[in-house]
């Protein structure tokens, strides 16, 4: 069969086409009018996000993945993904950890006996120009309205998030508002917006609209942001499930700020990418 093999994988229903630039170095230099190509729904293969696994550039690393979202675009971090490649990574050295590299640092992660997954995400930023904000405020309580969208908490778990919370999260028009405050001048990198709503002192409810996206199953670094903002108002330990339309991903915020998150893995099919969605035709 001709063409660039790729593999269709997804956590809770966030999915991603997945190459390996190891073994085939055409990926390696994609631009972004490429990898929206390969990403849109109708004319591509189709993913939330366009991932290519690289050599590690870190001696400790056992891989390096780079990340891009749908409109093409890179970006720095994305937690389902790094659980997929990671299985991958551990089914390629048959280890049950493995440690993979991001161009915001390493990530260890784990295989456990059920099958899912735990990546350690690193340590969280909460300084307001860590998340990144446009101005000084508390990251605790950004001054942000938008209809019943108010008073988010900024997260930075690699790449930009604002939780919102409300009474219900179902009840609210996230199309309509998420690409409003993705592009709000508070963010001047824009941001991954969720929506949430606690259902106890160990559980959340989430609903995310994705930078670069728009609406997705599932975030796991939109899910490590609601549990750390969770937490850090008080409103549940340390500790949590957060319910995502695709299902539950666990998070645990650390005493040393790391951000655990277990939640499974999937393949759906494996397939050969057509040279003309590289421009060869
Ligand atoms: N789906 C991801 C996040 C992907 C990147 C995000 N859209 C961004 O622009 O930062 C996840 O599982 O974390």
């Amino acid at each position: 069969m001709n063409g660039i093999p790729f593999v269709k994988m997804h956590g809770l229903g966030n999915d991603f086409v997945v190459f390996d630039g190891r073994r085939d170095p055409a990926v390696l230099d994609l631009d972004d009018a490429t990898a929206a190509r390969i990403a849109d729904r109708k004319t591509g293969v189709g993913c939330d996000q366009l991932i290519v696994i690289e050599p590690a550039r870190d001696d400790l690393a056992d891989a390096f993945m780079r990340i891009r979202n749908n409109d093409g675009g890179e970006v720095q971090a994305c937690g389902n993904a790094t659980r997929c490649v990671a299985n991958i990574v551990m089914g390629e050295l048959g280890r049950k950890d493995v440690i993979i590299e991001t161009v915001v640092g390493l990530l260890d992660a784990n295989g456990l006996a059920d099958g899912r997954v735990t990546v350690d995400m690193g340590q969280v930023k909460l300084d307001w120009r860590d998340i990144p904000l446009s101005d000084a405020v508390d990251t605790n309580h950004i001054p942000l309205s938008l209809g019943p969208l108010s008073d988010a908490v900024g997260v930075n778990v690699g790449n930009p998030h604002g939780v919102f919370f409300v009474d219900d999260a179902e009840s609210i028009d996230i199309e309509k508002f998420g690409p409003v405050l993705e592009h709000h001048e508070m963010f001047p990198e824009r941001a991954n917006i969720e929506v949430c709503s606690i259902i106890d002192e160990n559980k959340i409810r989430m609903r995310v609209w994705e930078r670069g996206v728009g609406v997705t199953r599932a975030c796991g670094t939109g899910a490590c942001a609601a549990g750390v903002a969770a937490a850090r108002r008080g409103l549940t330990g340390r500790k949590v499930e957060v319910i995502l339309d695709g299902g539950p991903l666990t998070i645990e915020w650390l005493p040393d700020d790391h951000v655990l998150m277990t939640g499974p893995v999937a393949t759906s099919f494996s397939g050969f990418l057509h040279a003309s969605l590289l421009g060869n035709h």
